[in-house]
């Protein structure tokens, strides 16, 4: 339903994606992960046609995204982080103006509407001005407006940003569902490692490129061991000591030391035994998507969005500083 190959966007001197390649099955439910300013907003954009790919080659349910475009447009359903509703009009007004954007045929407008509130469980709020709604209730709303015109793929660009966990997990029933409801393809970005678990596969983003790719379960399943963290009054010390004692390689990461072992809990007496420094807190855990990102970069999807927005701090005191 989505091939890419080698795509490639830079803005000026920045390489937002650098040549990156996969392709999603009809049906799937497909995650883009990453941290803030991996490249995710920008390679939905280029399979959406709203960004024109600096170079390589990709198609949305067969129609080619740099000479096709209308067509592409015709096929796929956009929901972004930015809400885009008219908060004057009534979530059925909404609906109406967007089929008739997208020319669906009148006769079948009440229908399909009636489908798609009811699938968002907002039927009942149909003729109530959307500005009195809630967040949770917009980004719902939007999802149905997204899905009038029978889209073949839905693009989601972070559909729960912002939004309290309870809201979070009623928008994965809403799209769980939709997935058994309609033959449609999904195409989702996060920087929530919870909610990748929820998607069939996810393409792990950093920095331009696609790091690894996988279902959730396979991508655990690499990384293998559990992760430790441990407290020391010494990070420094703490991590020589351990590579002598244990041979172990450890990182800090949000402020504790790291690493990785096979069976965690049983390790951890061993620890306290033999490492000569001072421990002030353990905690172990089964792998999760945050350890994998982490295994394969180096640094946990916290630290990367700090390091992301000190570097853009550090460019705007620059710009500020030459003025
Ligand atoms: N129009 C633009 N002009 C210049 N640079 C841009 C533009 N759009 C994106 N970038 C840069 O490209 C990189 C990737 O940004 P992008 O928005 O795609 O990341 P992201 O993973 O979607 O992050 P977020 O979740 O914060 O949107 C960033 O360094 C960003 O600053």
């Amino acid at each position: 339903m989505i091939e890419v190959n080698e795509l490639r966007k830079t803005f000026g001197d920045v390489e937002a994606v650098r040549g990156v390649s996969f392709s999603v099955e009809p049906g799937e439910v497909f995650g883009f992960l990453g941290p803030n300013g991996a490249g995710k907003t920008t390679t939905i954009n280029m399979l959406c046609t709203l960004a024109k790919p600096t170079s390589g080659f990709a198609t949305v349910a067969g129609h080619d995204v740099m000479t096709a475009r209308d067509d592409v447009r015709r096929h796929i359903g956009l929901v972004f982080q930015d809400p885009t509703l008219d908060g004057y009009l009534t979530a059925e007004q909404n609906l109406k103006l967007h089929a008739e954007l997208y020319g669906v045929e009148r006769a079948l407008v009440p229908g399909r509407m009636k489908q798609v509130l009811e699938m968002v469980g907002l039927y009942d709020r149909k003729d109530s001005v959307v500005g009195t709604f809630s967040g949770g209730m917009r980004r719902r709303l939007e999802i149905a407006r997204g899905l009038m015109h029978s889209p073949r793929v839905l693009f989601l660009d972070e559909p729960t940003i912002g939004l309290d966990p309870q809201t979070r997990s009623s928008i994965w029933r809403y799209i769980h569902e939709l997935r058994e409801r309609e033959e449609i393809t999904i195409f989702m970005t996060t920087h929530y490692m919870d909610e990748a678990e929820f998607c069939d596969r996810i393409a792990i983003m950093d920095q331009g490129e696609i790091v690894a790719l996988d279902t959730p379960a396979a991508l655990k399943a690499q990384v293998g061991a559990d992760r430790v963290r441990i407290g020391t009054e010494d990070n420094d010390v703490a991590i020589a000591a351990l590579r002598e004692a244990f041979g172990l390689d450890a990182t800090v990461s949000e402020g504790e030391v790291t690493f990785y072992v096979e069976e965690g809990a049983q390790f951890v007496p061993r620890l306290f035994n033999e490492l000569d420094v001072a421990i002030t807190s353990v905690s172990v855990s089964r792998p999760s998507l945050d350890d994998v990102f982490m295994s394969f970069t180096g640094k946990t999807i916290r630290d990367a969005e700090e390091d992301s927005s000190k570097m853009r701090n550090r460019i705007m005191m620059q710009m500020a500083t030459r003025r």
